[in-house]
Protein backbone atom coordinates (compact mmCIF):
# COMPACT_ATOMS: atom_id res chain seq x y z
CA UNK A 1 0.00 0.00 0.00
CA UNK A 2 1.65 3.71 -1.06
CA UNK A 3 -1.59 5.84 0.34
CA UNK A 4 -3.10 5.54 3.32
CA UNK A 5 -6.30 7.47 3.46
CA UNK A 6 -7.93 8.17 6.97
CA UNK A 7 -11.74 9.90 5.90
CA UNK A 8 -13.82 11.29 9.19
CA UNK A 9 -16.86 9.82 7.39
CA UNK A 10 -18.19 6.84 4.79
CA UNK A 11 -19.85 8.90 2.12
CA UNK A 12 -16.40 11.35 2.43
CA UNK A 13 -14.23 8.16 2.40
CA UNK A 14 -16.09 6.70 -0.96
CA UNK A 15 -15.72 10.33 -2.50
CA UNK A 16 -11.99 10.20 -1.98
CA UNK A 17 -11.56 6.15 -2.92
CA UNK A 18 -13.46 7.48 -6.24
CA UNK A 19 -10.85 10.29 -6.97
CA UNK A 20 -7.97 7.35 -6.50
CA UNK A 21 -9.83 5.04 -8.21
CA UNK A 22 -10.36 7.40 -11.02
CA UNK A 23 -6.75 8.32 -11.47
CA UNK A 24 -6.05 4.86 -11.96
CA UNK A 25 -4.62 3.41 -8.49
CA UNK A 26 -6.07 0.15 -6.94
CA UNK A 27 -8.35 1.63 -4.36
CA UNK A 28 -10.35 -0.06 -1.30
CA UNK A 29 -12.35 1.45 1.16
CA UNK A 30 -12.37 -0.20 4.82
CA UNK A 31 -15.22 0.09 7.03
CA UNK A 32 -13.14 1.04 10.38
CA UNK A 33 -9.83 -0.41 10.98
CA UNK A 34 -9.35 -3.69 9.46
CA UNK A 35 -8.15 -6.59 11.42
CA UNK A 36 -5.91 -8.01 9.26
CA UNK A 37 -3.53 -7.04 6.91
CA UNK A 38 -4.42 -5.57 3.46
CA UNK A 39 -4.48 -7.46 0.29
CA UNK A 40 -0.91 -6.85 -1.46
CA UNK A 41 -2.45 -5.48 -4.49
CA UNK A 42 -4.12 -3.04 -2.85
CA UNK A 43 -2.40 0.77 -3.35
CA UNK A 44 -4.49 2.97 -1.58
CA UNK A 45 -6.58 2.00 1.53
CA UNK A 46 -9.33 4.39 3.01
CA UNK A 47 -9.83 3.13 6.26
CA UNK A 48 -13.58 5.02 6.84
CA UNK A 49 -13.97 6.14 10.78
CA UNK A 50 -17.02 7.86 11.81
CA UNK A 51 -15.11 10.32 13.98
CA UNK A 52 -16.75 13.70 12.45
CA UNK A 53 -19.15 14.60 15.16
CA UNK A 54 -17.63 12.27 18.25
CA UNK A 55 -15.98 13.65 21.21
CA UNK A 56 -12.32 14.74 20.52
CA UNK A 57 -10.66 12.03 22.52
CA UNK A 58 -12.12 9.98 20.49
CA UNK A 59 -11.88 11.08 17.57
CA UNK A 60 -7.82 11.37 17.89
CA UNK A 61 -7.74 7.76 19.40
CA UNK A 62 -9.46 6.15 16.19
CA UNK A 63 -7.34 8.44 13.96
CA UNK A 64 -3.44 7.66 15.06
CA UNK A 65 -4.89 3.80 15.04
CA UNK A 66 -6.23 4.09 11.64
CA UNK A 67 -3.02 5.95 10.56
CA UNK A 68 -0.51 3.11 12.80
CA UNK A 69 -2.80 0.41 10.64
CA UNK A 70 -1.78 2.02 7.80
CA UNK A 71 1.76 2.61 8.27
CA UNK A 72 1.93 -1.03 9.25
CA UNK A 73 0.77 -2.23 5.58
CA UNK A 74 3.52 0.10 4.11
CA UNK A 75 1.75 3.59 3.15
CA UNK A 76 4.44 6.62 2.53
CA UNK A 77 2.09 9.07 2.88
CA UNK A 78 -1.21 9.43 5.15
CA UNK A 79 -3.98 11.80 3.92
CA UNK A 80 -6.95 12.67 6.70
CA UNK A 81 -10.17 13.38 4.32
CA UNK A 82 -12.63 15.68 6.05
CA UNK A 83 -15.19 17.49 4.21
CA UNK A 84 -14.91 19.84 1.99
CA UNK A 85 -17.30 22.02 3.55
CA UNK A 86 -14.80 21.64 6.71
CA UNK A 87 -17.48 19.95 8.61
CA UNK A 88 -16.51 20.24 12.48
CA UNK A 89 -17.15 22.70 15.41
CA UNK A 90 -15.38 25.24 17.03
CA UNK A 91 -14.16 22.45 19.62
CA UNK A 92 -12.75 20.08 16.55
CA UNK A 93 -12.03 17.12 15.38
CA UNK A 94 -10.18 18.69 12.54
CA UNK A 95 -7.77 20.64 14.25
CA UNK A 96 -6.95 18.02 17.15
CA UNK A 97 -6.75 14.64 14.78
CA UNK A 98 -4.31 16.67 12.53
CA UNK A 99 -1.97 17.81 15.44
CA UNK A 100 -1.84 14.13 16.66
CA UNK A 101 -1.36 12.67 13.33
CA UNK A 102 1.38 15.23 12.58
CA UNK A 103 3.13 14.31 16.03
CA UNK A 104 2.64 10.65 15.19
CA UNK A 105 4.04 11.09 11.82
CA UNK A 106 6.56 13.63 12.42
CA UNK A 107 5.49 16.26 9.61
CA UNK A 108 5.50 19.92 11.06
CA UNK A 109 3.63 21.70 7.92
CA UNK A 110 0.44 20.49 6.33
CA UNK A 111 -1.43 21.60 3.80
CA UNK A 112 -5.31 22.07 4.73
CA UNK A 113 -7.37 22.33 1.58
CA UNK A 114 -11.19 20.99 1.53
CA UNK A 115 -11.12 22.65 -1.88
CA UNK A 116 -13.91 20.34 -4.23
CA UNK A 117 -14.14 22.61 -7.54
CA UNK A 118 -16.28 19.73 -9.16
CA UNK A 119 -18.63 20.19 -6.64
CA UNK A 120 -18.35 23.62 -6.36
CA UNK A 121 -16.28 23.82 -3.55
CA UNK A 122 -13.09 26.50 -3.65
CA UNK A 123 -11.53 28.64 -1.64
CA UNK A 124 -10.23 32.14 -1.90
CA UNK A 125 -8.38 34.45 0.46
CA UNK A 126 -9.06 31.58 3.18
CA UNK A 127 -12.40 31.66 2.42
CA UNK A 128 -14.22 28.59 1.79
CA UNK A 129 -16.95 29.02 -1.24
CA UNK A 130 -20.27 26.55 -1.98
CA UNK A 131 -20.96 28.00 -5.40
CA UNK A 132 -20.70 31.58 -5.61
CA UNK A 133 -22.30 31.53 -1.54
CA UNK A 134 -19.70 31.83 1.15
CA UNK A 135 -20.16 28.53 3.38
CA UNK A 136 -21.82 30.60 6.23
CA UNK A 137 -24.46 31.70 3.85
CA UNK A 138 -24.86 28.47 2.23
CA UNK A 139 -27.55 25.43 3.62
CA UNK A 140 -24.29 24.40 5.79
CA UNK A 141 -25.31 27.31 8.33
CA UNK A 142 -28.30 24.57 9.13
CA UNK A 143 -26.25 21.45 9.05
CA UNK A 144 -28.14 19.31 11.98
CA UNK A 145 -24.33 18.57 13.76
CA UNK A 146 -21.77 20.84 12.39
CA UNK A 147 -23.49 24.44 11.37
CA UNK A 148 -20.76 26.10 9.71
CA UNK A 149 -21.08 30.03 10.55
CA UNK A 150 -17.88 31.17 9.78
CA UNK A 151 -16.45 30.69 6.13
CA UNK A 152 -12.86 31.65 6.90
CA UNK A 153 -11.28 28.70 7.09
CA UNK A 154 -8.31 30.23 8.84
CA UNK A 155 -10.19 31.47 11.69
CA UNK A 156 -12.63 28.08 12.32
CA UNK A 157 -9.64 26.11 12.31
CA UNK A 158 -7.87 28.77 14.52
CA UNK A 159 -10.24 27.88 17.32
CA UNK A 160 -9.22 23.67 17.05
CA UNK A 161 -5.60 24.06 17.11
CA UNK A 162 -2.62 25.44 19.63
CA UNK A 163 -0.66 25.61 16.11
CA UNK A 164 -0.38 28.77 13.90
CA UNK A 165 -2.30 28.74 11.06
CA UNK A 166 -0.87 29.78 7.83
CA UNK A 167 -1.98 30.81 4.16
CA UNK A 168 -0.87 30.43 0.49
CA UNK A 169 -3.12 32.76 -1.17
CA UNK A 170 -4.09 32.52 -4.48
CA UNK A 171 -1.97 34.10 -6.65
CA UNK A 172 1.45 31.85 -4.99
CA UNK A 173 -0.53 29.48 -5.52
CA UNK A 174 -1.21 30.24 -9.57
CA UNK A 175 2.57 30.69 -9.73
CA UNK A 176 2.55 26.26 -9.25
CA UNK A 177 4.34 23.78 -7.47
CA UNK A 178 8.05 24.74 -7.25
CA UNK A 179 6.74 27.66 -5.92
CA UNK A 180 4.53 26.11 -3.38
CA UNK A 181 6.78 23.66 -2.02
CA UNK A 182 9.36 26.59 -1.72
CA UNK A 183 6.86 28.64 0.72
CA UNK A 184 5.77 25.60 1.90
CA UNK A 185 9.74 24.40 2.73
CA UNK A 186 10.46 28.00 3.72
CA UNK A 187 7.18 27.95 6.46
CA UNK A 188 7.65 27.40 10.35
CA UNK A 189 5.67 24.85 12.15
CA UNK A 190 1.94 25.41 11.09
CA UNK A 191 -1.15 23.88 9.48
CA UNK A 192 -1.57 26.02 6.00
CA UNK A 193 -4.88 26.72 4.40
CA UNK A 194 -4.24 26.83 0.51
CA UNK A 195 -6.42 28.91 -2.27
CA UNK A 196 -7.53 26.45 -4.43
CA UNK A 197 -10.20 27.44 -7.48
CA UNK A 198 -9.77 24.45 -9.90
CA UNK A 199 -8.44 21.32 -10.14
CA UNK A 200 -5.12 22.54 -11.52
CA UNK A 201 -4.37 24.36 -8.06
CA UNK A 202 -5.32 21.02 -6.53
CA UNK A 203 -2.79 19.52 -8.47
CA UNK A 204 -0.08 21.49 -7.96
CA UNK A 205 -0.68 21.74 -4.12
CA UNK A 206 -0.28 17.80 -4.68
CA UNK A 207 2.98 17.79 -6.48
CA UNK A 208 4.35 20.02 -4.33
CA UNK A 209 3.35 18.01 -1.21
CA UNK A 210 4.92 14.79 -2.74
CA UNK A 211 7.65 14.59 -0.14
CA UNK A 212 5.17 15.68 2.86
CA UNK A 213 4.43 12.91 5.22
CA UNK A 214 0.68 14.08 5.96
CA UNK A 215 -1.99 15.47 3.66
CA UNK A 216 -5.45 16.74 4.86
CA UNK A 217 -8.28 18.26 3.01
CA UNK A 218 -11.23 17.10 0.64
CA UNK A 219 -11.58 14.44 -2.09
CA UNK A 220 -10.10 17.32 -4.85
CA UNK A 221 -6.65 17.52 -2.69
CA UNK A 222 -6.46 13.57 -3.81
CA UNK A 223 -6.82 14.48 -7.35
CA UNK A 224 -2.88 14.99 -7.96
CA UNK A 225 -1.59 12.50 -5.68
CA UNK A 226 -2.00 9.00 -7.59
CA UNK A 227 1.12 10.68 -10.48
CA UNK A 228 3.68 11.98 -7.69
CA UNK A 229 3.63 7.46 -6.82
CA UNK A 230 3.34 7.13 -10.91
CA UNK A 231 6.23 9.31 -11.78
CA UNK A 232 8.24 6.73 -9.35
CA UNK A 233 7.40 3.57 -11.48
CA UNK A 234 5.02 2.77 -8.33
CA UNK A 235 1.51 2.59 -9.47
CA UNK A 236 0.34 -0.89 -11.58
CA UNK A 237 -1.97 -0.79 -14.34
CA UNK A 238 -5.14 -2.22 -12.93
CA UNK A 239 -8.47 -3.34 -14.54
CA UNK A 240 -11.46 -2.81 -12.28
CA UNK A 241 -14.19 -5.55 -12.71
CA UNK A 242 -17.41 -4.09 -11.68
CA UNK A 243 -20.59 -5.86 -12.33
CA UNK A 244 -23.80 -4.77 -10.36
CA UNK A 245 -26.57 -6.83 -9.10
CA UNK A 246 -29.89 -7.28 -10.47
CA UNK A 247 -32.11 -7.44 -7.38
CA UNK A 248 -33.96 -5.75 -4.86
CA UNK A 249 -32.92 -2.22 -4.19
CA UNK A 250 -33.66 0.46 -1.33
CA UNK A 251 -33.15 4.24 -0.74
CA UNK A 252 -32.10 5.46 2.90
CA UNK A 253 -31.90 9.02 3.78
CA UNK A 254 -31.38 10.18 6.54
CA UNK A 255 -29.49 13.66 5.29
CA UNK A 256 -31.44 16.55 5.77
CA UNK A 257 -29.10 19.09 2.93
CA UNK A 258 -30.68 20.84 0.66
CA UNK A 259 -29.27 18.78 -1.91
CA UNK A 260 -30.98 15.79 -0.79
CA UNK A 261 -34.31 16.72 0.14
CA UNK A 262 -34.95 18.06 -3.80
CA UNK A 263 -33.72 14.21 -4.68
CA UNK A 264 -36.43 12.91 -1.74
CA UNK A 265 -38.66 15.33 -3.29
CA UNK A 266 -37.86 14.15 -7.13
CA UNK A 267 -37.78 10.55 -6.26
CA UNK A 268 -41.31 10.98 -4.51
CA UNK A 269 -43.20 11.48 -7.76
CA UNK A 270 -41.34 8.74 -9.52
CA UNK A 271 -41.39 5.70 -6.88
CA UNK A 272 -42.71 4.68 -3.44
CA UNK A 273 -41.88 7.02 -0.53
CA UNK A 274 -41.76 6.52 3.10
CA UNK A 275 -41.28 9.13 5.46
CA UNK A 276 -40.27 8.63 8.96
CA UNK A 277 -39.79 11.25 11.73
CA UNK A 278 -37.64 11.75 14.27
CA UNK A 279 -40.66 11.65 17.33
CA UNK A 280 -41.62 7.90 15.51
CA UNK A 281 -38.31 6.56 16.38
CA UNK A 282 -37.57 8.17 19.38
CA UNK A 283 -41.58 7.52 21.32
CA UNK A 284 -41.15 3.79 19.31
CA UNK A 285 -44.34 4.12 17.39
CA UNK A 286 -42.96 2.60 14.45
CA UNK A 287 -40.14 0.22 14.29
CA UNK A 288 -37.32 -1.16 12.32
CA UNK A 289 -39.50 -4.49 11.34
CA UNK A 290 -42.40 -2.63 10.47
CA UNK A 291 -40.60 -0.16 7.84
CA UNK A 292 -38.72 -3.42 6.33
CA UNK A 293 -42.07 -5.24 5.83
CA UNK A 294 -43.39 -2.18 4.21
CA UNK A 295 -40.51 -1.42 1.78
CA UNK A 296 -40.18 -4.95 0.58
CA UNK A 297 -44.26 -5.35 -0.35
CA UNK A 298 -43.23 -2.45 -2.53
CA UNK A 299 -43.20 -3.07 -6.54
CA UNK A 300 -40.40 -0.29 -7.25
CA UNK A 301 -37.24 0.54 -4.80
CA UNK A 302 -38.50 2.13 -1.94
CA UNK A 303 -37.18 5.47 -0.69
CA UNK A 304 -37.23 5.83 3.19
CA UNK A 305 -36.12 8.99 4.71
CA UNK A 306 -35.84 11.48 7.81
CA UNK A 307 -34.86 14.06 5.99
CA UNK A 308 -36.84 17.08 6.88
CA UNK A 309 -36.58 20.89 6.68
CA UNK A 310 -34.17 22.48 9.35
CA UNK A 311 -37.67 24.02 11.44
CA UNK A 312 -38.70 20.48 11.88
CA UNK A 313 -34.88 19.06 12.76
CA UNK A 314 -34.55 21.58 14.90
CA UNK A 315 -37.96 21.22 16.83
CA UNK A 316 -36.95 17.53 17.14
CA UNK A 317 -33.69 18.62 18.78
CA UNK A 318 -35.36 21.00 21.06
CA UNK A 319 -37.66 18.40 22.38
CA UNK A 320 -35.63 15.43 22.66
CA UNK A 321 -31.46 16.41 22.45
CA UNK A 322 -29.41 16.82 19.07
CA UNK A 323 -27.22 13.81 20.29
CA UNK A 324 -30.34 11.81 21.18
CA UNK A 325 -32.39 12.30 18.00
CA UNK A 326 -29.25 11.66 16.01
CA UNK A 327 -28.56 8.93 17.66
CA UNK A 328 -32.18 7.30 17.84
CA UNK A 329 -32.36 7.85 13.74
CA UNK A 330 -29.17 6.75 12.91
CA UNK A 331 -29.37 3.55 14.50
CA UNK A 332 -33.26 3.03 13.52
CA UNK A 333 -31.22 2.86 9.40
CA UNK A 334 -28.61 0.84 10.87
CA UNK A 335 -31.34 -1.61 11.99
CA UNK A 336 -33.29 -1.13 9.04
CA UNK A 337 -30.66 -2.00 6.61
CA UNK A 338 -29.67 -4.93 8.34
CA UNK A 339 -33.61 -6.58 8.29
CA UNK A 340 -33.42 -5.57 4.95
CA UNK A 341 -30.62 -7.10 3.59
CA UNK A 342 -31.58 -10.59 5.81
CA UNK A 343 -34.44 -10.39 4.14
CA UNK A 344 -32.46 -10.60 0.12
CA UNK A 345 -31.99 -6.68 -0.53
CA UNK A 346 -28.95 -6.68 -2.87
CA UNK A 347 -28.61 -2.78 -3.92
CA UNK A 348 -28.50 -0.14 -1.29
CA UNK A 349 -28.00 3.66 -1.71
CA UNK A 350 -28.06 5.55 1.55
CA UNK A 351 -27.93 9.37 1.47
CA UNK A 352 -25.94 11.12 4.40
CA UNK A 353 -22.50 10.79 5.89
CA UNK A 354 -23.47 9.88 9.33
CA UNK A 355 -26.46 7.53 8.36
CA UNK A 356 -23.88 6.05 5.53
CA UNK A 357 -21.47 5.21 8.59
CA UNK A 358 -24.70 3.82 10.73
CA UNK A 359 -25.52 1.49 7.76
CA UNK A 360 -22.06 -0.06 6.75
CA UNK A 361 -21.68 -0.51 10.47
CA UNK A 362 -24.40 -2.32 11.47
CA UNK A 363 -24.15 -4.17 7.69
CA UNK A 364 -20.92 -5.46 9.12
CA UNK A 365 -19.28 -4.67 6.06
CA UNK A 366 -15.46 -4.92 6.15
CA UNK A 367 -14.71 -3.72 2.97
CA UNK A 368 -16.10 -2.19 -0.50
CA UNK A 369 -14.12 -2.07 -3.80
CA UNK A 370 -14.90 0.80 -5.78
CA UNK A 371 -16.81 0.48 -9.24
CA UNK A 372 -17.89 2.82 -11.17
CA UNK A 373 -18.97 7.12 -10.25
CA UNK A 374 -22.95 7.31 -10.20
CA UNK A 375 -22.22 11.49 -9.47
CA UNK A 376 -19.45 13.39 -8.87
CA UNK A 377 -17.63 12.22 -5.52
CA UNK A 378 -20.21 9.05 -5.19
CA UNK A 379 -19.23 5.35 -6.45
CA UNK A 380 -20.55 2.59 -6.93
CA UNK A 381 -19.76 0.22 -4.39
CA UNK A 382 -19.15 -3.51 -4.15
CA UNK A 383 -18.98 -5.04 -0.82
CA UNK A 384 -16.32 -7.82 -0.55
CA UNK A 385 -17.23 -11.58 -0.43
CA UNK A 386 -20.63 -10.53 -0.31
CA UNK A 387 -23.85 -10.59 -3.49
CA UNK A 388 -24.02 -6.41 -2.14
CA UNK A 389 -23.86 -3.37 -3.91
CA UNK A 390 -23.87 -0.26 -2.39
CA UNK A 391 -24.01 3.90 -2.86
CA UNK A 392 -23.01 5.82 0.09
CA UNK A 393 -23.92 9.26 -1.10
CA UNK A 394 -22.45 12.57 0.75
CA UNK A 395 -25.65 15.02 1.65
CA UNK A 396 -24.45 17.71 -0.63
CA UNK A 397 -23.36 15.60 -3.82
CA UNK A 398 -25.41 14.64 -6.67
CA UNK A 399 -28.35 15.99 -8.98
CA UNK A 400 -32.42 15.63 -8.58
CA UNK A 401 -32.40 12.56 -10.02
CA UNK A 402 -29.52 11.09 -8.27
CA UNK A 403 -31.53 8.27 -6.56
CA UNK A 404 -32.77 6.93 -9.79
CA UNK A 405 -29.44 7.10 -11.59
CA UNK A 406 -27.84 5.38 -8.72
CA UNK A 407 -30.15 2.41 -8.56
CA UNK A 408 -29.60 2.07 -12.60
CA UNK A 409 -26.03 2.30 -12.23
CA UNK A 410 -25.93 -0.65 -9.23
CA UNK A 411 -27.94 -2.70 -11.49
CA UNK A 412 -26.00 -2.54 -14.94
CA UNK A 413 -22.78 -1.06 -14.91
N1 LIG B 1 -35.80 14.49 11.03
C1 LIG B 1 -34.66 14.61 11.72
N2 LIG B 1 -34.63 15.21 12.92
C2 LIG B 1 -33.46 15.30 13.60
N3 LIG B 1 -32.28 14.82 13.18
C3 LIG B 1 -32.27 14.20 11.99
C4 LIG B 1 -33.45 14.05 11.20
N4 LIG B 1 -33.14 13.38 10.08
C5 LIG B 1 -31.82 13.10 10.16
N5 LIG B 1 -31.29 13.59 11.31
C6 LIG B 1 -29.90 13.46 11.73
O1 LIG B 1 -29.15 14.43 11.04
C7 LIG B 1 -27.84 13.91 10.76
C8 LIG B 1 -27.60 14.07 9.28
O2 LIG B 1 -26.26 13.82 9.08
P1 LIG B 1 -25.73 12.99 7.84
O3 LIG B 1 -24.25 13.00 7.98
O4 LIG B 1 -26.38 11.66 7.73
O5 LIG B 1 -26.19 13.84 6.60
P2 LIG B 1 -25.40 15.07 5.95
O6 LIG B 1 -24.67 15.82 7.00
O7 LIG B 1 -26.36 15.79 5.08
O8 LIG B 1 -24.37 14.31 5.03
P3 LIG B 1 -22.80 14.55 4.85
O9 LIG B 1 -22.15 14.38 6.18
O10 LIG B 1 -22.43 13.46 3.89
O11 LIG B 1 -22.65 15.93 4.29
C9 LIG B 1 -27.84 12.45 11.19
O12 LIG B 1 -27.21 12.31 12.43
C10 LIG B 1 -29.32 12.14 11.29
O13 LIG B 1 -29.58 11.09 12.17
O1 LIG C 1 -16.07 16.26 1.05
C1 LIG C 1 -17.28 16.11 0.96
O2 LIG C 1 -18.08 17.04 0.75
C2 LIG C 1 -17.83 14.74 1.18
O3 LIG C 1 -16.92 13.78 0.74
C3 LIG C 1 -18.10 14.51 2.61
O4 LIG C 1 -17.19 14.34 3.38
C4 LIG C 1 -19.50 14.58 3.07
O5 LIG C 1 -19.69 13.87 4.25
Amino acid sequence: MLLGVIGDDFTGSSDIANTLSKQGMSVTQYSGIPEQNADAAVEAGVVSLKTRTIPVEEAVAQSVEAANWLLQQGCQQIFFKYCSTFDSTKEGNIGPVTEALADLLGEDKIVMCPAFPTAGRTIFQGHLFVGDQLLSDSGMRNHPLTPMTDADLRRWLGYQTKWDVGHIAYADIESGSDHIEQLMAASSKSMIVTDAINDQHLRDIGTACKSRKLLTGGSGLAIGLPDNFRRQGLIKTSSNPWHGESGKAVILSGSCSIATREQVAQYKTCGPAREVTAAEIIEGTTSAAEIAAWALAQAQAPLIFTSADPQIVHAAQDKYGREKSASAIESFFGQLANQLANDGVSRIITAGGETSGAVVLALNIDAMEIGPEIAAGVPAMRVTGRDLVIALKSGNFGQKDFFKHALEVLEHA
